[in-house]
């Protein structure tokens, strides 16, 4: 069993963060520890607030866990602020866990930040760079290129050239294109999947990245790891069943416990 750290905010609601990367750890048979870097008070319509952990504590739980625990493979999710940043680049360099996975979280799918706009520099010039793979989606990809993508061909452009600028493998997810939503990833291959007509889709690209994590732990190639992924999040959106009044999480244990609802509850 490999043991993941994940590194990120919490969510009150359960369906994004640090509550949907443990679950997906779990459900695809990993053993899940957690280092908390800020508390988001949410649910599925939105965030309405954030407090941002003290760099102290980050450090206390990221060394309370490598000081005990062998780790297997890491996910860095929301980080909050530049000093945060900094802290966990000096710890990551320190231990240097292999996989790393970075999703640069910056806004959640409400509009809300979670990310000071004074924390790109940090991310993008000391956390970015130590991942093996970076999991932005297309405003965050727009956001670390400053440039507009519109469309595939952008896509492709973006993940290389982010790969070439970051020295890692980059995987832009499509999500937020119309259409098929098609990820793209750093080597060239595109990963095309049918889009699912549903709002319940909080948590899709935490859960993504998690499950990369534990697929790239479990010895899967880049490729095969992104395929399943992709695989795993799909069937957990089409099982996705309303929890609360907004934009409900995604059901991350479908293949246990499916869903009366699932597959057509797509309001
Ligand atoms: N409606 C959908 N049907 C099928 N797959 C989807 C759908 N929406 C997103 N995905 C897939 O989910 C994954 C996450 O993509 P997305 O672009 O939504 O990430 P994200 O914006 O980071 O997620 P979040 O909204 O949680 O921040 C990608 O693999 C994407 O292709
Ligand atoms: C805590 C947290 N991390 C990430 C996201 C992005 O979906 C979110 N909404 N909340």
């Amino acid at each position: 069993m490999k043991h993941i750290l994940t590194i990120a905010g919490s969510d009150s609601g359960g369906g994004a963060g640090i509550q949907a990367d443990l679950k997906v750890i779990s459900a695809l048979g990993a053993y899940g520890m957690t280092v908390i870097t800020a508390i988001t008070a949410q649910n599925t319509r939105g965030v309405t607030d954030v407090r941002e952990l003290d760099p102290d504590i980050v450090e206390a739980q990221i060394r309370a866990v490598f000081d005990d625990i062998p780790v297997h493979g890491v996910k860095v999710g929301m980080v909050g602020n530049a000093v945060i940043i900094e802290r966990i680049a000096d710890l990551l360099t320190e231990f240097a866990p292999h996989p790393l996975v970075i999703d640069p979280v910056m806004v959640a799918q409400s509009g809300h930040n979670l990310l000071a706009s004074e924390a790109l520099e940090a991310l993008t010039h000391r956390l970015l760079p130590l991942a093996d793979l970076i999991t932005p989606n297309i405003p965050e990809a727009e956001v670390l290129l400053g440039r507009h993508i519109k469309d595939g061909g952008d896509m492709k452009e973006a993940a290389t050239e982010l790969a070439q600028r970051l020295g890692s493998h980059v995987l832009v997810k499509g999500g937020h294109l119309n259409g098929p939503p098609c990820d793209v990833l750093s080597t060239g291959t595109s990963f095309l999947g049918e889009r699912i007509p549903t709002r319940h889709t909080h948590g899709t690209g935490c859960s993504l990245s998690s499950a990369l994590t534990v697929y790239l732990a479990q010895g899967y190639s880049l490729e095969e790891a992104v395929e399943q992924s992709k695989s795993y999040v799909a069937s957990a959106i089409q099982h996705a069943f309303p929890v609360g009044k907004g934009n409900s999480p995604i059901h991350h244990f479908h293949a246990w416990h499916p869903s009366e609802v699932g597959g057509t509850n797509h309001g």
